[in-house]
């Protein structure tokens, strides 16, 4: 069995994947854990997650980002489900040990250290690091992903909105000269689990933010290799990922050429269904999959895809479990599908 740590594990997206580890026929939990001052130190993971109540029997352990490296001889593979300047320093102090790491935050996601400066807030301590790191998108970056000591899981809008873009891209179909507009409404989980007022129940409504300046859109740009705008919705519903994307096409494609660029890119890929109808969110809410369906105006050459995803799941857990799946040896979909 492969033996994992998860740190982070009293968030959403960090008991999530300890209930996708528990269930997994490859791994198992190395060890639940927290920060080092933690309110939930040395509580039940169950008293938490009741849903795991008699599943899963652990305490949460509390860790500094000083000690983290202590981790990496007892466990094949660390987790991080942390905030992003938190995984910043654990990331760098874990492969330095020579451990394996799957950071699900946005800190080794960007190459470019002014952008991470304008959209993160900080200035990135491990450049040289940053080269190193692979982008987790499980379907597109598999063979560098089965030989990567550090996999930045990608974001839950990116994840939706690059499995919608990339075969388009990829085929040449794309006219650059019209930048692809992407408008995604996430369910509040996204936020994560501590208490904030913008996702307080009698708060959260449906409505735009991050307009124009989501860290999310240099991202979509940087692993799309074309500028997107992007704006993200905060959804009154716990969970899922709508994205609706629209973009032109070069002049003269056809549907056919769609049709074929999408079933190129996904043929045999379990994960990714394109789908005959619309997605929603209810199809793939609880699920590792992302719902795909399209739709061409052959008046005026534009496309219109729709991406659903589980924000939780294939935008944050599940997909690392497929990266740890392809980095261990595994079929990506193992132990999900
Ligand atoms: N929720 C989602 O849909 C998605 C989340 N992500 C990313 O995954 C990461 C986790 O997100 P999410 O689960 O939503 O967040 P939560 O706020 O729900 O959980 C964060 C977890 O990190 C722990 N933590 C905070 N600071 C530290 C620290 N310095 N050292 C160790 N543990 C720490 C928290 O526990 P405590 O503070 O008690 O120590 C908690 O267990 C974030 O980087 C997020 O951006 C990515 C994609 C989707
Ligand atoms: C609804 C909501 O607030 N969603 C989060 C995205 C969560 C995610 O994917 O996160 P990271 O890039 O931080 O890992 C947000 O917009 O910040």
């Amino acid at each position: 069995m492969i033996r994992v740590s998860i740190v982070g594990a009293s968030g959403y997206a960090g008991a999530e994947l300890a209930g996708l580890i528990h269930k997994h026929p490859e791994f198992e939990i190395a060890g639940l854990y927290v920060s080092e001052n933690s309110a939930d130190a040395y509580k039940a993971f169950s008293a938490l997650h009741g849903k795991y109540a008699y599943q899963i029997d652990r305490t949460l352990i509390p860790i500094s980002e000083s000690q983290i490296a202590k981790l990496v001889p007892e466990c094949d593979a660390i987790f991080l489900c942390t905030p992003h300047e938190a995984s910043v320093e654990m990331a760098a102090r874990i492969v330095e040990a020579g451990g394996v790491v799957f950071d699900l935050s946005g800190a080794y996601r960007l190459s470019d250290l002014s952008v991470i400066k304008e959209y993160y807030g900080f200035s990135h301590k491990y450049p040289e690091l940053l080269t190193q790191a692979v982008y987790g998108l499980a379907e597109w970056n598999a063979a560098e992903i089965r030989q990567a000591n550090l996999v930045a899981v990608p974001g839950c809008y990116p994840t939706a909105s690059l499995s919608a873009l990339k075969p388009l891209q990829e085929a040449k179909l794309i006219d650059s000269s019209v930048i692809p507009n992407i408008n995604a409404v996430s369910g509040a989980s996204g936020a994560g689990r501590s208490a904030k007022l913008s996702t307080s129940f009698c708060e959260v409504s449906f409505n735009p933010y991050g307009v124009l300046s989501h860290r999310h859109t240099p991202e979509i740009a940087e692993h799309l290799s074309n500028p997107v705008i992007f704006t993200p919705h905060l959804g009154n519903f716990k969970r899922g990922i709508l994205a609706t994307i629209t973009l032109k096409l070069n002049d003269g494609t056809n549907i056919q050429q769609i049709n074929q660029a999408y079933n190129d890119a996904y043929e045999g890929k379990k994960l990714v269904r394109l789908r005959q109808s619309w997605p929603a969110i209810q199809n793939v809410e609880g699920t590792p999959f992302v719902d795909l369906h399209w739709a061409l105006d052959e008046k005026t050459g534009y496309l219109i895809v729709v991406s659903a995803i589980d924000n939780v799941l294939k935008g944050a857990s599940s997909q690392a479990v497929q990266c740890a799946n392809l980095r261990f040896g595994f079929d990506s979909g193992r132990g999900l599908v």
